[in-house]
């Protein structure tokens, strides 16, 4: 099968972590008998310095035409004194509301291979967890298209004062709170609404609407909290979570949070989709599929970035829109195979320093490492 793919590379390591993800699913392509077609399009600062803006219509027409996207990250000090509306940013707001992709799934897991590199102690991990067992394994349903990101903003005439404003639909939380649902039914059946409705108008409609919603779903133990409470929840009994649904702005702060917890940034992947049905010639579901890590002008150029974010943004890609889910499987084994044998990036290096069997290697090699995984050869 043929599947067309939107490649958004973006700007600092956004590039750097794309390459290595493409050449995997080159390899998925070749193992498996398809083939990925790659349409690269610019957005964020790099197409603002060759076409003024942050999202050329052609980007978002080309984007649409395709089966997914996988994008890197967009963004850096060069661009941050832009207005707001021209901003490098602006290009993933533009894309995922012009893409309609209002469910952001972010999950979050600490792998075997990286307890070393999670900062919280073994039995803070095991108290909260519901075998005992120092680890945990959470999915951050994040609302994408509305909110504080998209609500009216605006400054006073003389610029001493500034507004943003939360506004969400009933619409709009019933739909994200579905989706949240569908993954709660596959996973541990607990869904956690993070909202701060001792406070906020738009969170008190958010609490009314999952207290609905949750008649849907007698099967699924439905609880509430307040964001600050998560936030502090999160560090230091993150067993107790499944899925966490929330906000757009609440989701993007707690979700850099967990990634932490996971290890390191540099291992958070990220899957966006909406209600668009199946195309039903291909089967295929329109998402767009980035890490959840910005383009780290820090580390920009140095071949030290994690490529594995990407790369398991990738196989989400294979999962939620080709519904390849052997060849999704086979991407993730891969990456556990590289952790296996010791391959780190030095964001996902041992915190105590001693070195033991770990091979501290560059972007590209950790690529090249998850390659030979996949082709059986590490
Ligand atoms: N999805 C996106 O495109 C996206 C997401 C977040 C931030 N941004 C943009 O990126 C720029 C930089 O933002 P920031 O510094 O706040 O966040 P960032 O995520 O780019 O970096 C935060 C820290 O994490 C490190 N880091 C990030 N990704 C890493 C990786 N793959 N491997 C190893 N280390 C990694 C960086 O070196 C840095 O120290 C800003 O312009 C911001 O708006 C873009
Ligand atoms: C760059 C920024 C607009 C973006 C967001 O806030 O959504 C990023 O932080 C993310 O988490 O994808
Ligand atoms: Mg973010």
């Amino acid at each position: 099968m043929n599947y067309s793919i939107a490649v958004i590379p973006g700007d600092g390591i956004g590039p750097e972590v794309i390459a290595p993800a493409l050449e995997v699913l080159d390899v998925v392509g070749d193992t498996f008998g398809h083939i990925f077609n790659y349409a690269e399009l610019e957005a964020g600062g790099c197409a603002i310095d060759s076409t003024g803006e942050p999202l050329p219509a052609s980007t978002l027409e080309t984007a649409k035409q395709c089966d997914a996207v996988l994008l890197g990250a967009v963004g850096g000090p060069q661009w941050e004194t832009l207005p707001g509306n021209l901003r490098p940013e602006r290009a993933l707001l533009g894309l995922r509301s012009g893409l309609g992709l209002f469910a952001n799934l972010r999950p979050a897991a600490l792998l075997p291979q990286l307890r070393d590199a999670c900062p919280i102690k073994d039995e803070v991990l095991a108290a909260s967890n519901p075998e005992g067992k120092p680890s945990f394994d959470l999915l951050i349903v994040r609302e994408l298209t509305g909110g504080l990101y998209f609500g009216a903003r605006g400054r006073s005439s003389d610029g001493t004062s500034a507004f943003d404003t939360e506004t969400y639909s009933k619409a709009e939380i019933e739909r994200v709170l579905h989706s949240g649902y569908a993954a709660a039914a596959v996973r541990r059946k607990k869904l956690c609404v993070v909202d701060k409705a001792n406070v906020l108008e738009s969170s008190r409609l958010w609490r009314e609407i999952a207290q609905e919603t949750a008649k849907q779903y007698p099967d699924i133990e439905t609880t509430y909290m307040y964001v600050d409470n998560a936030a502090m929840q999160l560090v230091r009994a993150p067993g107790q979570f499944d899925v966490m649904v929330t906000s757009n702005l609440f989701g993007d702060i707690l979700s850099d949070e967990a990634s932490v917890l996971t290890g390191s940034i540099g291992m958070l992947a990220s899957a966006s989709l909406g209600s668009a049905g199946t195309d039903s010639e291909k089967g295929t579901v329109m998402g767009m599929y980035e890490p959840i890590h910005g383009s780290a002008p820090d580390i920009a150029g140095k071949d030290t970035a994690n490529p594995l974010a990407t790369i398991l943004s990738a196989a989400m890609m294979l999962r939620y829109s080709f519904k390849l889910e052997k060849e999704a499987a086979a991407v993730e084994a891969a990456v556990s195979a590289v952790l296996d044998a010791g391959y780190r990036t030095g964001d996902i290096a041992r915190r105590d320093g001693k070195k033991g069997e770990e091979k501290i290697v560059g972007t590209k090699a950790m690529g090249e490492a998850v390659i030979k995984a996949l082709e059986g050869k590490l």
